[in-house]
This record gives structure tokens, sequence and C-alpha cells, in this order.
């Protein structure tokens, strides 16, 4: 059988309001090709290499297996090449492009071809939530909900030019763990709040509308209850709205910090206003990047 190639973007899934919903594709990839072998081996470059690499208890290969037995399909062995530019636990999706390429990788190897559209469900059926996965398999801001056990979701390629910034604190912090510190449930005030700014925050990507991305990025479901385990969010909310900062939300369950950044924005001068605001407590790294309005490439050797 001929080999695969996978290159899936990293996504920031929430962007204030829209909490398992909402997520938008950024430019730094998972990239995998795999082909055939006699025995499972992964062969890792770039970021978190020990944990990407090992065999055992590897959420890849796991998606990959359980996909395949669960559909009466020989566990083909693998070897996979894989160039990793998204940190785990960050927040910035890597789980959901993983089990995308566990998902995909099962599909292709054992020849189950599936359609896209249900390689997507699959992965987001076991990530638990619909968004980061939409977003990294369509591109551009994806907007996904359940519809019974389907994912119905739209990509929006977004009407201006921003650019954007991770800002990722040293240590990384579990979706499973952050998810923890929520409510199970709200006040109707709080839900409504939500929806509105959720739906003026779709309209205003849609649109281009970078002057009112910071009141629409106002989040009251899980900002509020994350800050204590992602302190790097109270301090760089104040700077949204300030020198081409357009806004300031928790990346995913953090621990990082999505800033969206106007196009014509000094990326030296946002940097150093970053910078400052997050203080001495503990190193930031700032990843530069840009929306990747591409699908997911997936395809054949
Ligand atoms: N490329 C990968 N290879 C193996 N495991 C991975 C990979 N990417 C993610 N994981 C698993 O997913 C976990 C991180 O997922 P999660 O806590 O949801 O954070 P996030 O998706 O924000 O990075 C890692 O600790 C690891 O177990
Ligand atoms: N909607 C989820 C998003 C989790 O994204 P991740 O990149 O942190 O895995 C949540 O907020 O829990």
């Amino acid at each position: 059988m001929r080999g695969c190639r996978l290159r899936l973007p990293a996504t920031s899934a929430n962007l204030g309001p829209g909490f398992d919903a909402l997520a938008l594709a950024l430019s730094f990839y998972l990239e995998i090709e795999a082909e055939e072998s006699d025995e499972f081996v992964i062969d890792v470059s770039g970021r978190n290499r020990e944990l990407c690499s090992a065999v055992k208890n590897n959420l890849l290969l796991d998606t990959y297996t359980e996909i395949l037995q669960t559909n009466n399909a020989p566990v083909v062995p693998v070897k996979v090449r894989m160039v990793n530019g998204i940190p785990l636990g960050m927040g910035c999706g890597s789980s959901a492009a993983t089990r995308l390429a566990g998902v995909a990788l099962a599909s292709h190897f054992g020849g189950l071809k599936w359609e896209r559209e249900r390689i997507l469900t699959a992965a987001s059926l076991l990530e638990g939530h619909p968004d980061n996965t939409a977003a990294c398999w369509h591109g551009g801001l994806s907007v996904a909900c359940w519809h019974g056990k389907e994912v119905e979701a739209i990509s929006i390629t977004p009407g201006a030019r921003w650019k954007a910034i991770i800002a990722m604190p040293a240590r990384p912090l579990p979706t499973r763990e952050s998810r923890a510190v929520l409510p199970e449930s709200y006040s109707r005030a709080d839900a409504v709040a939500n929806l509105q700014h959720v739906a003026l925050l779709t309209a205003a990507f849609a649109q281009g509308r970078g002057d009112l991305l910071h009141s629409a990025t106002q989040d009251w479901m899980h900002q509020p209850y994350r800050e204590r385990v992602c302190p790097l969010l109270p301090l760089l909310a104040p700077l949204a709205g300030r020198d081409g900062l357009l806004s300031v939300t928790l990346s995913g369950a953090g621990p990082s910090i999505l800033l969206l950044v106007d196009a014509d924005a000094d990326m030296l001068s946002v940097r150093q206003l970053i910078d400052s605001a997050a203080g001495e407590s503990e190193p930031v790294e700032l990843i530069e990047c840009t929306i990747e309005s591409a699908p997911a490439v997936y395809e054949s050797l």
C-alpha cells in the first residue's frame, strides 16, 4: 500500500465566548509521513520529541489502533516520520491534530476509505469536543457543533489579514484539568451574554471588523474560572485594544494566550508590550503566526 502524508495546523479554541464551538487554525503544524512497516516506529523532530516518539501509551498510535479494531480492520504496523511544531498541553490543539492524524492513518492503512467528514466526526467523538478538530481539518475560523453524533462545521476565512501571537508559559496544563475547574451550570444572564458575544464575534470575523474584537471576545463561561490555573490571562488581558492588539483570549483550555494583532501593528512594540505585561514571574515564549485558511493536507504518497 502507498504511504500517507498529513499536515495539520495548530488551533486556538474558544476565542473567548465560543467555548467548545469556535476555533482558529494557525500557521504552525504537525507534519506526518507514514508507511507500512514490520513494527510500529515513530521518528520525531521538533517539539516534545520524547512524548511523541514513545510507542506505548501514544495518542497517535492508540487512536489508530482503536479505530482499526472497532472497525474490524487489521492493525497494520506503520513507520511514522513526524515533524511536530505544536507544543503539547499548551492550549494549541495538539491532541485534536493527533487524533485526526490517528483516524486518518487508520482509514488509509486499514482500507476504510472514509470521507473527510467521517474522519472529522470520529476524531471529534474521541476528543470530546468538535471545536479544535473542525478548525484543524477545515482551516480558518471554524464554527462547529454536535448534531446528534455528527459534527456540523463551517469554516470562515476572516475578512481581514490579522496576525496572531501565542504567548506560551513554561508549564503545560492538561485540558482535562482545565475543564475540571468549570462549573456544571450557568445563570441565564451569563448564558445570554455569551450567546450575544459569540454571535457578534462570528460576524466580526466574517466582515473583518477588528474594531469589534475586543468587546466581542468577552466571556462569562470559562475564562473567569480558568484564571486561577492560567495566571498569564489576567496579566495580558488588559492589553486588548492597545497598540494594535485587537483581542486577548485564553487559547483553548490554556495555559497559553492568543493575541490577535492588526496587520499594520509594529510587531516589535507588540512583543515588548507583552513581555513587560507578563513580567518576570516565568519565561514566556511568543509564537508569531498567521491564520491558516487552507484545509489540512491528507494525501497518498
Ligand atoms: N504528537 C503527539 N504524539 C503523542 N501524543 C500526543 C501528541 N500530541 C498530543 N499528544 C497527547 O495529548 C496530550 C495533550 O493534550 P491536551 O491536554 O488536550 O492539550 P492540547 O491539545 O491543548 O495540547 C499530551 O500530553 C499527549 O498525551
Ligand atoms: N473547548 C475546549 C478546547 C480545548 O483546547 P485545547 O487546545 O486546550 O485542548 C476547552 O476549552 O476545554
